[in-house]
């Protein structure tokens, strides 16, 4: 045997595998939790296990037991189910709608834990696309992107310390970071651009739970096309330049290259990637159909999604990743 031949010496031992690469770890996991008009409700949502639908009241016993366990950081999606929906999305930003009564709800009972808030107009629109719509059915992008920016600075202005536009409206972030700076909110709220967000068949669980799918069409003529590479490099360099402090790419798992690709673009910025519903609802399946361990299977993935690059990762598996890391040898 050639020496050159031998790498198990390398790795026969729990410790010296941890040193083969970065480690998943408890600051990196961002939980993402729907938030509903109704203030009591506890819903579930059948095609996401486990995940539910909550009313601010609900904030406290829900988060609590988390934030015990290390839970760093939420990422807050809008269900408003009492609202009139208008084709401007006129309720996103209304102050007393879901997200900004639970941004100061949470800034008030958890101080320590990191806000981000999701912002795009589908949750809010009557036609449950993610901009404003000309009468041809076109996006019509100046309005949206300044609505849009409209919306960012609400949640900025009520405590959150992220905002992270999903909408894939072109222009978006230089108009966020514009409006966030000519407040004062420049160096007070964190901009991550949704950049390489592509038109997936993984999202029907979350729509499920925030009731955002549009009601014609598709949003093939925003987010990107599964086989666009290099829309999607040009997408992260161009939110890079327009003043992006995070890059996400979504969905995760089916996109490890593009993660690496960001990796390489965004060098500079901390990488954020979303492991969306469908691959949640996908890996949770598998487990239950006895295909692989749940756990190991919800490691492989992330772990992936951390060896392509990852410096943050989106995750529903959040809460049983703060028990799981804890047990890890
Ligand atoms: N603004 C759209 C949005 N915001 C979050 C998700 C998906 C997140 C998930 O599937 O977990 C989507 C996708 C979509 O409906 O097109
Ligand atoms: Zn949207
Ligand atoms: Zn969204």
């Amino acid at each position: 045997m050639e020496i050159s031949s031998i790498l198990q010496g390398g790795y026969q031992h729990p410790l010296s595998r941890t040193w083969q690469g970065r480690q998943l770890n408890k600051s990196m996991l961002m939980y993402p939790i729907f938030i509903t008009d109704d203030d009591d409700a506890r819903v579930e949502v059948p095609t996401l296990p486990g995940q539910c639908r909550w009313g601010v009241n609900r904030l406290e016993g829900f988060l609590g037991p988390l934030v015990k366990k290390g839970l760093a950081s939420v990422i807050l999606f809008g269900v408003p189910m009492k609202c009139q929906k208008d084709p401007h999305g006129g309720p996103a930003d209304d102050p007393n709608g879901p997200v900004i009564q639970a941004i100061k709800k949470i800034r008030q009972l958890f101080p320590d834990l990191y806000i981000a808030t999701d912002v795009c107009l589908c949750e809010y629109t009557s036609h449950g696309h993610c901009g404003y719509l000309r009468e041809d059915q076109t996006i019509d992008t100046e309005l949206s992107i300044a609505r849009i920016a409209e919306v960012a600075l609400a949640y900025a202005k009520a405590g959150a310390h992220c905002v992270a536009p999903s909408d894939m409206m072109d222009g978006r972030i230089q108009a966020i970071k514009r409006r966030l700076i000519d407040e004062g909110y420049g160096n007070r709220c964190t901009l991550m651009s949704y950049s390489a967000k592509f038109a997936s068949a993984l999202y029907g669980p979350f729509r499920d739970a925030a009731g955002s799918s549009p009601s014609f069409g598709n949003r093939k003529c925003y987010q990107l096309p599964p086989n666009a590479k290099g829309l999607a490099r040009r997408a992260i360099k161009r939110d890079v330049n327009e003043g992006a402090d995070i890059i996400m790419v979504k969905p995760a798992l089916p996109y490890l290259d593009v993660i690496s690709d960001a990796a390489e673009l965004a060098r500079d910025l901390p990488l954020a990637c979303y492991q969306v519903s469908g691959e949640y609802a996908m890996v949770c399946a598998g487990a239950t159909q006895g295909v692989y361990d749940l756990r190991t299977m919800a490691f492989e993935t992330c772990e992936s999604m951390v060896r392509a690059g990852a410096t943050i990762i989106l995750t529903y598996f959040t809460p049983q990743f703060l028990d799981w890391l804890d047990e890890k040898p």
